[in-house]
């Protein structure tokens, strides 16, 4: 078995070399030949960057790298299992988080979720004590390594928000309309019915007699009566519950009165779980409640400073000082939450649609992987069945080409986790297809990021080859890639088929877990002989039988080869198996 093509059609595709604009799309016909083209500026080869495109037939057996490519190396057991059952395009592209709590915490229940598809678990810092979530890790570390899992980790910080500390009951407690409340920061000794603490000194400053003050974003609404000191007097308007932690917003004349300035973005006891985290190695730290883009230059400062840099900052939007600085924040993260629960405190929930749908854009536009959070099945913390609702939520989601989805409470307390997980993974399956089919894809738009010339010529490269991996139908694209780049932006491209990144560094590998349609594969690469690190690593595919005969697989690199002198050295190569 032999991975096919001929010199001749490699030469052939040599002589056809010509020169054209920077920038220019390429031309696909349908033919899987395509002509080499070093691309220039004015139609010169420019300086140190050389970009190949080219159609080759090659045997790959008796290479010593092809020894190398043994059972079970980098490629995790969950991708594995469904590439063997549903072939490459049948492979989910969608990435799914999992939130562990009490429900879900069991080295049984891990390994159900991990079989179930979970990419990320998630570690809300909020909830139960440092130890509790140190074991969890753990737990995870020793399931990746003794059964082939790629389970990333994530620890979500607490943030500063205004919320209820204590209002008297373990669980909820009805406010009545027409009720009359005492809200303070002070702990009050025996609680007294009809009172709740904040969790905040300054919850009540700048708030006048008249203002309404909305728990939970619509959970129960009250009018401020009375401002004696710092506490607030309140009379019940629109009856409901408060529940553990409720948050607190308040408004004037319909618009909500801004107040998370006042808060310390990242607290103390942020910084305490952020030490454990980047001592426990974690591979993502989600930031809550950030304003601006400085709390994320921050937190990357001190990764750097502490030689963590593959823990990856992911910035979660919840606020409207956040969601009025989008793009700033995008740009200085590696990634983005939409965290539409307490967003839906701050904005009025009929925005949580559009917002959603305008964060994802920016996020997929600027190259940084998006999760949607928050209610997406919340029946299912309760009942064994999802809403239909709540299908078409998440079915939104995957066609707006998110790149993950997120269970809350759903898996961290509710007795259907396992359950839930495979509802998002059906219905991702399912609208993945869908959009496939009605070739969505096509009509997505891209904004041109990079400046310099190799980077915009590394975009350049990648949007061609997803073109050209749509058009011809190819199998599946393989990119060789060390910091997720190349990977990243073909992902952008939102490819039918799956893209197999092959990287040698295991923070790559872990952080690409968030990405659409990414299956990060650790395996060694030789910096020297990029030929051989694509015959190693498609008999490694071939030799799991993954690989048949006819297959057609896309290669894209851009591995600098060290012994010849170009800074970069990019290529699309359209491989057939035989
Ligand atoms: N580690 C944990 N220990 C105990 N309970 C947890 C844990 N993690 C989550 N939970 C429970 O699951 C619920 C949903 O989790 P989720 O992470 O969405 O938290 P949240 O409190 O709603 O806040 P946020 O997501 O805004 O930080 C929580 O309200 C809490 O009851
Ligand atoms: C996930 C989260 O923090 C939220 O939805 O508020
Ligand atoms: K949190
Ligand atoms: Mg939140």
């Amino acid at each position: 078995m032999a991975v096919v093509t001929s010199d001749s059609l490699l030469c052939r595709s040599l002589l056809t070399n010509r020169v054209t604009q920077f920038g220019r799309r390429s031309e696909v016909s349908g033919a899987k030949v395509v002509p080499r083209r070093a691309i220039g500026n004015g139609g010169k080869v420019k300086g140190k960057v050389r970009v190949v495109v080219k159609a080759t037939v090659q045997q790959i057996g008796g290479l010593e790298q092809v020894k190398k490519a043994k059972e079970g190396s980098g490629f995790d057991a969950v991708s594995e299992g469904e590439l063997r059952e549903k072939g490459f395009l049948g492979m989910r592209k969608t990435k799914l988080v999992c939130t562990i709590g009490p429900a879900c915490c069991s080295p049984e229940d891990l390994e159900k979720l991990a079989l179930g598809g979970m990419n990320v678990a998630r570690l809300n810092m909020c909830h139960n004590t440092r130890n509790w979530h140190l074991d969890v890790i753990k737990k995870i570390k020793k399931l990746n390594e003794e059964k082939g899992f790629c389970v990333s980790i994530m620890i979500d910080t607490e943030g500063s928000q205004i919320h209820v500390l204590d209002h008297g009951a373990p669980s909820s407690v009805k406010a009545e309309e027409g009720s009359i409340w005492l809200f303070t920061s002070q702990k009050l000794e025996g609680h007294p019915p009809f009172t709740v603490q904040a969790s905040y000194d300054g919850f009540s400053e700048g708030i006048e007699v008249g203002d309404v003050l909305v728990i939970d974003g619509g959970m129960a609404s009250f009018e401020v009566i009375e401002k004696v000191g710092n506490n607030l007097c309140c009379q019940c308007t629109d009856s409901g519950l408060f529940l553990p932690r409720a948050k607190f917003s308040f408004w004037r004349d319909g618009k909500l009165v801004e107040r998370n300035s006042e808060l310390p973005t990242l607290s103390k006891k942020d910084w305490a779980d952020i030490e454990f985290g980047v001592s426990e190695g974690v591979d993502f730290i989600a930031l809550s409640f950030i304003n601006d883009a400085d709390s994320v230059r921050q937190l990357k400062n001190y990764l750097y400073m502490r030689s963590s840099r593959s823990t990856r900052v992911l910035a979660k939007i919840e606020s409207l000082e956040s969601l009025q600085r989008l793009e700033e924040i995008v740009e200085a993260c590696d990634g983005i939450m939409v965290a539409r629960g307490d967003l839906g405190v701050e904005i009025p929930y009929e925005q949580i649609p559009t917002v959603q749908e305008e964060i994802t854009r920016v996020c997929r536009e600027l190259n940084k992987p998006v999760i949607v959070a928050s209610q997406l099945l919340e029946s299912m913390v309760e009942y064994p069945t999802p809403t239909r609702a709540e299908v078409a939520d998440v079915s939104e989601a995957v066609r707006q080409y998110a790149d993950a989805l997120m269970l809350s409470g759903e898996s961290a307390i509710g007795p259907y986790g396992q359950k839930a997980l495979s509802v998002l993974q059906m219905a991702s399956s399912r609208m993945e297809l869908w959009s496939r089919e009605e070739n969505r894809q096509s009509i997505l738009h891209q904004r041109p990021l990079g400046v310099s010339l190799p980077d915009r010529i590394a975009e350049q490269i990648c949007n061609c080859a997803v073109e050209m991996a749509n058009n011809l139908g190819v199998d599946a694209i393989f990119v060789y890639t060390k910091h997720g780049q190349m990977a990243s932006l073909l992902s952008r491209n939102r490819p039918y088929p799956p893209i197999f990144a092959f990287t040698g560094d295991n923070g790559t590998r872990m952080a690409l877990n968030l990405q659409w349609g990414v299956i990060p594969v650790l395996v060694d690469l030789s910096d020297e002989e990029m030929e051989a690190n694509i015959t190693m690593t498609m008999e490694l595919i071939r030799r799991k039988g993954m690989l048949k005969p006819g297959d057609v697989v896309m290669v894209v690199s851009d591995l600098a080869p060290t012994h010849i002198n170009y800074s970069a050295f990019q290529s699309i190569q359209v491989k057939t198996v035989v």
